[in-house]
């Protein structure tokens, strides 16, 4: 996905830093309790039968934690972790080639996959089901199928959209786990924890100010902490207060919700140009020159989430909240006009 480059944006950009506020085990997760409280007790069970865990997905958006909980399944199963993704594995041999490699038990990590070429998607399928590749070697007449068996191994592919997921792929999941935007409570301990991690001081009040304008994620909870330390660290403060945080959460442009240019430049658009929708997701890419992935994946999960916009079977309209979040007046029948949208459904 290609967006210009965004402070609060979830994506990875390799900061290295970020691997060292990765949590290790799955009780210094924090957050998304009821998955990691499944995923805990699942576990439990393999080890105890001496089985592979069952083929697990993970769903949700970007930086919330799926690849950080894949590793740390494998580290608490005591299994080797193998990572790739979806776009990366171009043909059915690739595929096979990291199938056979494995050993019993072993986690494959697939990130984005559906992403996943149809080609490699089927063989996919017996491998997930019976532990078995059906290749086809050769071609025209001389073509010959053959089967190999595979270890027991267990998949965890991690997704940020499970409607680009075909039926029969996501059927063959025994263990499917949605994540959820975090609370500033979690964020708030997640920041700490980094702060520490950075030997940074901070007070409650900063970890709280970062926490709240995370957008939910971790991943920018990390970024925005490692912010605030280069402003605090340059102007001197020794210990990040709610002050220090906000002077440096203004001036990356971070608004109080969390929300950033990006964000803002959405909502605009849709206010000033479309009256507030309804307005459909191509016009809105056009509009803000990002491509419609990028905003369905990142920019609108978290507006949603947060009450700013509905999508509606005619396009995104803009809440009251939004309105009200902009400094604008709403229409002043925006409300009566929202139910005609879904009754149009
Ligand atoms: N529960 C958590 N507690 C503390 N830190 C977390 C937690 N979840 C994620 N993080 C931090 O956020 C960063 C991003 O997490 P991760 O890479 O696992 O997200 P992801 O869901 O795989 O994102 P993507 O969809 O972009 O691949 C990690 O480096 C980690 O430091
Ligand atoms: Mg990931």
């Amino acid at each position: 996905m290609n967006t210009a480059p965004r402070l609060i944006s979830a994506e990875k950009r390799g900061e290295d830093v970020e691997q060292t506020l990765r949590p290790q085990s799955l009780d210094e997760f924090v957050g998304q309790a009821a998955a990691r409280a499944n995923l805990k007790v699942f576990i439990e069970a393999a080890k105890n039968r001496g089985e592979a865990l069952d083929h697990v997905l993970f769903v949700g958006p970007p930086g919330l934690g799926k690849t950080t909980l894949a590793q740390i399944m494998a580290r608490e199963l005591g299994v080797n972790f193998r990572s790739t993704s979806g776009p990366v594995i171009a043909k059915a041999g690739d595929l096979a080639a990291l199938l056979t490699n494995l050993e019993d038990r072993d986690v494959l990590f697939i990130d984005e996959i559906h992403r996943l070429n149809p080609a490699v998607e089927e063989i996919l399928y017996p491998a997930m089901e019976d532990f078995q590749l059906d290749l086809i070697i050769g071609e025209g007449p001389a073509a010959r199928s053959v089967k190999i068996d595979l270890a027991r191994f267990t998949l965890v592919a991690a997704t940020t959209r499970l409607g680009l997921i075909t039926n029969p792929l996501r059927d063959r999941f025994g263990i499917p786990v949605r994540l959820d935007f975090y609370t500033v409570e979690e964020l708030e301990l997640i920041v700490r924890r980094g702060a520490r991690i950075l030997s940074l001081a901070m007070d409650d009040d900063g970890a709280t100010e970062i926490a709240r304008r995370a957008r939910g994620t971790p991943r920018i909870a990390g970024r925005l902490l490692r912010r605030v330390r280069d402003f605090a660290s340059v102007a001197g403060a020794e210990v990040v207060d709610r002050k220090v945080a906000d002077a440096a959460l203004t001036r990356l442009e971070v608004d109080a919700l969390g929300l950033d240019n990006l964000d803002r430049r959405y909502l605009g658009m849709i206010a000033r140009n479309f009256g507030g929708g309804p307005v459909g997701i191509e016009t809105i890419a056009a509009g803000l020159s990002e491509p419609r992935d990028a905003i369905e994946d990142i920019i609108e999960p978290y507006l949603i989430q947060q009450g700013f916009i509905q999508r509606t079977p005619r396009g995104r309209v803009l809440t009251a909240n939004a309105w009200r979040h902009l400094g604008l007046d709403a229409p002043a029948n925006i409300a009566q006009q929202q139910i005609n949208l879904f009754q149009e459904e």
